[in-house]
Formats: structure tokens, C-alpha cells, sequence
């Protein structure tokens, strides 16, 4: 395997890194001025057969197409949007991404969001610290349990906030392209109806060309001045300016955010609101979680240069 060459796009876990470069031929593409990287990748292109990315990153048609000899592309994340799926399917490249290890913790944060938010833990922290306390009491915040929680993709991630939120005794219902119907949670074809018919909305699907802004205007007001907004997807998934004005303008009680539309770039007025729960991207960032990650690219770089079958494609 040393002689195999793998791309690593930006720095990633320590422990990824550095097993990739115990057992692959190692580049790292961030190490290289911008100026030199065409040259550098066309001096290595006949020995880099496998290119390794994250949600952050993603791979493009161009740089699929000036790795001639590209075979793989391994993604330390579950989300592949930032892939070019279609070249890569195009040219035979095969993709895998980390489905399920990370399930648990995403839908753990989108839970610790929706309380953070409702509870105002974030303000409260504040409070005490600043020793305000002294001078009175904090005031009141909003229930979460029996609260009903509309979920926007039951997949993996989606089932896994439903079951968490039913723990709380919150009734649950969602959208999806389709009905699942093996799921025991009332279906509404329209998401705006979802909106309506929830106080918690939480956005746990994919990130397509059709759940590009799926929560736009329409959906943030049918949500209402009562309802909160927590995006544990992608932040392209929400039109960033409908909501940063609805939040302003009191037509939305809050939001708990851990993606946005242009990291690490955060909309301005949030970071002035304390209704607002801003978080940077962090939804799988556990030690054990990021450790079950990294093994699991490896195991997919391990089996496709082995000849095996591999643990988790995309295609
Ligand atoms: O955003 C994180 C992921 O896609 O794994």
C-alpha cells in the first residue's frame, strides 16, 4: 500500500492523518501554494489513486479531472455534497462516506440544540457569570417535553432525533420525498403543512438540488412566532437571509444552528441574538465518534485496493 497515493484535501483528525500516512503514500494538498498546485498535482497525478475529503471540502470536476488515475474518493463524513457524484460516476470512480457511527451524536446535538434554545441555557450561562444573578432572578424559558417536533428527513439521523424526542414525550411528525411507512410518526407530504403543525422543526436530510433552501419564507412563517428553527443538516438547506429577518423581525422565536450556508462564515445580525444557538459545524466531533470516522475510511481505502467489497459506497 506505501506506494498508493493518497490526496488529503485539508487537515483532518490526527488519527486519520496519521495512519493514512503510516500505510498510503501521503500528499497533502493544503501544504502546497496556491500557485503551485496545478503543477504539483500534474508532477503526482499518475501515482494519486485515491483522494480523501470531508463535508468542508468536497472534491470537484476539476480536480477529478486532473487525477487521471483517481480510482477512489473516501469522505471523513456522511454528508457527500460537495462531491461531484455525477463526474466521478462518469469516469468510474467509486465514493464512500461514514453512514451510521455518527448518527448518535448528530441527533444528540440536535436534541442538546433544541434545549439550549427552549431553556435559554446559553443566555442563563451568561447570567451567572457575569455575576447578574446577585442582582435577581433570571426570568422564565419554554418547555420542551410535549412539545411536537416536526423532523424534515427521516433517515438515519432523522429516526434518531424522533426516537430521542419521543423520550421527552414530544409527538412527532415529518417530511420526506416519501412516506415511510414502517415509521410510526404522522407523514405530510408539504413541508409548509409540517411547519404549521409543529412548534420544533429540525433539518436532518441530505443536502440536494431539491432540499437546496427547502426552508425558505413560506415554511418560516407557517413555523410562526412561537416555533424554533434547529438546523443539524447543511446550512444551504435554509435560506439564510428569510431566516436571519424572520428571527429579527420576531416572526421566528429562535433557532439552534450548527451549519450554514457559507462556513466558517456566520450571518452577522446572529451573533447579537441570544434566542439564537450558534454552533461551528461540530455535530460529529467526539473523540469516539471521529475515531469510528477515520477507521472507517481506512477500511474502505483497505478494501477497494484489496479487491474487497466496500464497507459503505455511495456509488
Ligand atoms: O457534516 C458532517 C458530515 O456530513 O459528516
Amino acid at each position: 500500500m506505501e506506494s498508493i497515493g493518497v490526496l488529503l484535501m485539508c487537515p483532518m483528525y490526527s488519527y486519520l492523518e496519521q495512519e493514512l500516512q503510516s500505510r498510503f503514500n501521503l500528499f497533502k494538498l493544503w501544504q502546497q501554494p496556491p500557485s503551485k498546485i496545478t503543477e504539483f498535482l500534474k508532477s503526482n497525478q499518475r501515482t494519486i489513486k485515491a483522494v480523501v475529503s470531508n463535508a468542508r471540502v468536497g472534491v470537484d470536476a476539476q480536480l477529478i479531472d486532473s487525477l487521471p488515475n483517481l480510482e477512489i474518493v473516501a469522505s471523513f463524513s456522511v454528508g457527500f455534497d460537495k462531491i461531484d457524484l455525477k463526474r466521478c460516476e462518469e469516469k468510474g470512480i467509486r465514493v464512500t462516506n461514514t453512514p451510521d457511527v455518527l448518527t448518535d451524536d448528530v441527533a444528540d446535538l440536535g436534541i442538546a440544540l433544541i434545549l439550549a434554545v427552549l431553556r435559554k441555557i446559553c443566555p442563563c450561562d451568561g447570567f451567572v457569570r457575569s455575576g447578574k444573578w446577585k442582582d435577581g432572578d433570571f426570568g422564565l424559558s419554554t418547555k420542551f417535553s410535549s412539545k411536537p417536533v416536526g423532523i424534515v428527513g427521516l433517515g438515519r439521523i432523522g429516526s434518531a432525533i424522533a426516537k430521542r424526542a419521543q423520550a421527552f414525550g414530544c409527538s412527532i411528525s415529518y417530511h420526506s420525498r416519501t412516506q415511510k411507512p414502517l415509521k410510526p410518526y404522522k407523514y405530510y407530504d408539504n413541508i409548509v403543512d409540517l411547519a404549521k403543525n409543529c412548534s420544533i422543526l429540525v433539518v436532518a436530510c441530505s443536502l440536494t438540488d431539491e432540499t437546496r433552501h427547502i426552508v425558505n419564507r413560506e415554511v418560516i412563517d407557517a413555523l410562526g412566532p412561537r416555533g424554533i428553527l434547529i438546523n443539524v443538516g447543511r446550512g444551504a438547506h435554509v435560506d439564510e437571509p428569510e431566516l436571519v429577518s424572520a428571527l429579527l423581525e420576531g416572526r421566528l422565536a429562535g433557532a439552534g444552528l450548527d451549519v450554514y450556508e457559507d462556513e466558517p462564515e456566520v450571518p452577522e445580525p446572529l451573533l447579537r441574538l441570544d434566542n439564537v444557538v450558534l454552533l461551528p459545524h461540530v455535530g460529529s466531533d467526539t473523540v469516539e465518534t471521529c475515531n469510528a470516522m477515520a477507521d472507517l475510511v481506512l477500511a474502505n481505502l483497505e478494501a477497494h485496493f484489496n479487491s474487497r467489497p466496500l464497507p459503505t459506497p455511495v456509488i
